[in-house]
């Protein structure tokens, strides 16, 4: 079992939007790894930083994405740190995964308006600008499609729809 196509991509790039919109195109379950460890952990992602810390999370992230990786044939969606652990890269390159690009301007006016998100806490934009020039090189190794964001999540989904030849 393999998921359809796995999400990856910045906070605020769209990836728990856009997943669930192709995910209800494919007619295919949506998952997304936040919500599975806060199923699993009986508590918010914030609650998990603040009681246990942000390696108890990337710990508890890496498990979920590889049991969700082997166990789901739908839409998966990533939180994005989840590629900063390099056996969860290495899962990745069995699978088909889509890089949602977003602009420092598009991801913090976004994550401004949502959930919390407790590594952004304080200073959003310059923690954003950090994180996503790190990552950049790791959603690319990982990803056999780049998808740009700064449009209509309907449009994100309906390239990501056509990619995959459905
Ligand atoms: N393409 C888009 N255009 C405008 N707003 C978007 C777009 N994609 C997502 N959003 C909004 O940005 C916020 C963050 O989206 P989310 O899907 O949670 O991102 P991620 O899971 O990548 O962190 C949500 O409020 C969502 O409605
Ligand atoms: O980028 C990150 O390190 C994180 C992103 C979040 O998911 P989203 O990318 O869906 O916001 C969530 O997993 C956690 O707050 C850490
Ligand atoms: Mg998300």
């Amino acid at each position: 079992m393999s998921p359809v196509v796995v999400l990856v991509g910045a906070p605020g790039s769209g990836k728990s939007t856009v997943g669930r919109l192709v995910a209800d195109t494919l007619g295919v379950l949506f998952r997304d790894s936040d919500a599975d460890i806060e199923a699993a952990a009986g508590q918010q992602i914030s609650e998990i930083f603040v009681e246990h810390g942000e390696p108890h999370f990337r710990a508890l992230e890496k498990a979920a994405v590889k049991e969700a990786l082997a166990a789901h044939d739908g839409v998966l969606a990533l939180g994005g740190g989840a590629i900063l652990d390099a056996d969860t890269r290495i899962l990745l390159k069995e699978h088909r995964v889509a890089f949602l690009e977003v602009t420092l301007a598009d991801a913090a006016s976004r994550v401004g308006l949502n959930r919390d998100r407790p590594l952004l806490l304080g200073n959003v934009r310059g923690t954003l600008l950090k994180l996503m020039d790190e990552r950049r090189p790791l959603y690319e190794e990982v990803a056999v499609l780049t998808v740009r964001t700064d449009r209509e999540p309907e449009e994100v989904a309906a390239e990501i729809v056509e990619s995959l030849g459905k």
